[in-house]
């Protein structure tokens, strides 16, 4: 069971994650697609990977532009879960999906 990272933890992490703000209890960070398809495989991408992880972020989808949200919600805050799939939201989103 991961543990609610402290605030000195959890800024660390921050700088070396692109994009992610932290909003209290959670990790935020908004990605734009290059288009809809591109978008939508993105979301795929990561759903198979929050499925493995049974770890499962909010997401909300406005045409090409994606709204993640992370949190641990066993925890009520953020744990390394939520690290491990912000990293991953980064790299796919690097890639294109
Ligand atoms: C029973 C199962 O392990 C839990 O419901 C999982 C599923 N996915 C989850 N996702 C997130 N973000 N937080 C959780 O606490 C969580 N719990």
């Amino acid at each position: 069971m991961a543990r609610r990272l402290s605030d000195n933890e959890i800024g660390r992490h921050l700088t070396r994650l692109s994009g992610w703000t932290r909003d209290g209890d959670s990790l935020r960070r908004t990605v734009e697609a290059r288009d809809f398809p591109t978008a939508i495989a993105i979301v795929d991408d990561v759903a198979a990977e929050a499925e493995k992880m049974n770890h499962h972020p909010d997401i909300d989808i406005r045409w090409r532009t994606l709204h993640f949200t992370l949190s641990t919600h066993s925890e009520g805050g953020i744990t390394e879960l939520d690290i491990q799939l912000a990293a991953f939201i980064d790299e796919t989103a690097a890639a294109g999906g």
